[in-house]
């Protein structure tokens, strides 16, 4: 997904000029998603997808490339109009969201290239100035900016010029602009792309400490099955314009039909076998073989497996 900066800029600007100050606490969900549907033209993109997010959560979009997953993020960030179909988020409908809503969300945008000749700090703290009228009790905005740079990881290139950051550091940096208005949701489209594996570490160490410290919801799209296993509380995958399935990693690989892999010694011989039911066949083992037993492993079904067989399922070729 890439946005024209200026317009970030504008959002930004026309975003935070003004507006009431008091944040609703949300009792139902931060997302609601009913029946959306999305044409371009005469290609039908989304056909129904129903979904929620409650408050904290952090929720994971898998699926295909051109499955719809950047358009139903941009319908829930008010970018895009949808054909059809029920949204709320944050209690408001995204084609109906003003200026004090698009203050409670965070958006990480890819990625930062304009304003090379300012340093890290100083960008950080003109956005955030920003969010100042939208502060409340309860969430002092923006994110004061030295605690921010420490939580994103680029205190040390606080006073670097953007345009000698290096790739992982200009996604920290993107990050950062998503967050420092300490938004109640955030969308993460494809947010590790480039990184290489500490940076790709660190920033789910960020991703965990943002719902811990703050309780930020979080809608993140990625192709890394790593990456959703760690971060997710809950994947949804979206094939064919609609979510075919919906849970943890194991709740979906207990949803396939699938096959665990055990195995074992016994008496110096390695064995190894697929089955259904992998707690009665290791039942059984011990029954008949007892102390012989050794260097036993279960292995369900990795989420890569489970995704590509639900995929294939729903495209019809499984
Ligand atoms: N502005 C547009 N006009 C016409 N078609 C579009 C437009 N934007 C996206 N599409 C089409 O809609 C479908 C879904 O695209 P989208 O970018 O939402 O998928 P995605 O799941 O995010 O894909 P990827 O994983 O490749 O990023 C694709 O077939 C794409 O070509």
């Amino acid at each position: 997904m890439y946005y024209i900066l200026d317009s970030v800029l504008d959002m930004t600007g026309s975003v935070l000029a003004a507006g009431d100050t008091v944040d609703t606490p949300r009792a139902g969900p931060v997302i609601e998603v009913r029946d959306l549907r999305m044409r371009y033209g005469d290609k039908e993109v989304l056909v129904g997808v129903d979904f929620t997010a409650a408050a904290g959560e952090v929720v994971v979009l898998l699926g295909p490339n051109g499955a719809g997953k950047t358009t139903t993020i941009e319908i829930l960030e008010g970018f895009r109009v949808r054909s059809g179909g029920h949204v709320l988020v944050l209690g408001t409908d995204p084609a109906d969201g003003d200026e004090h809503w698009r203050s409670r969300l965070g958006v990480v945008l890819q990625s930062w290239r304009d304003h090379g000749k300012w340093r890290v700090r100083e960008l950080l703290a003109h956005l955030g100035a920003y969010y100042k009228d939208y502060s409340t009790p309860g969430r002092a905005r923006p994110w004061p900016v030295d605690e921010l740079l420490e939580v994103v990881g680029l205190t040390a290139a606080a006073d670097t010029r953007i345009a000698r950051l290096s790739g992982g550091q200009r996604r920290r940096l993107d990050v950062a602009i998503g967050i420092v208005g300490r938004p109640e949701l955030l969308f993460l489209d494809e947010p590790t792309v480039g990184f290489d594996p500490e940076a790709r570490r660190e920033f789910h160490d960020l991703v965990h400490r943002l719902t811990d410290v703050d309780s930020t919801t979080i809608l993140l799209t990625t192709h890394d099955l790593d990456e959703a296993e760690k971060l997710a509380d809950r994947i949804l995958i979206l094939t064919r314009g609609q979510i075919v399935a919906s849970g943890s990693a194991d709740e979906l690989s207990r949803q396939v039909a699938g096959e665990s892999e055990i195995r074992w010694t016994c008496d110096g011989q390695r064995f190894v076998h697929s089955a259904d039911d992998a707690t009665g066949f290791v039942r059984e083992l011990f029954r008949q073989h007892g102390d012989a037993i050794g260097d036993l492993e279960v292995r369900r079904s990795s989420l890569e497996e489970t995704y590509m067989k639900l995929v294939r399922a729903a495209e019809g070729s499984a």
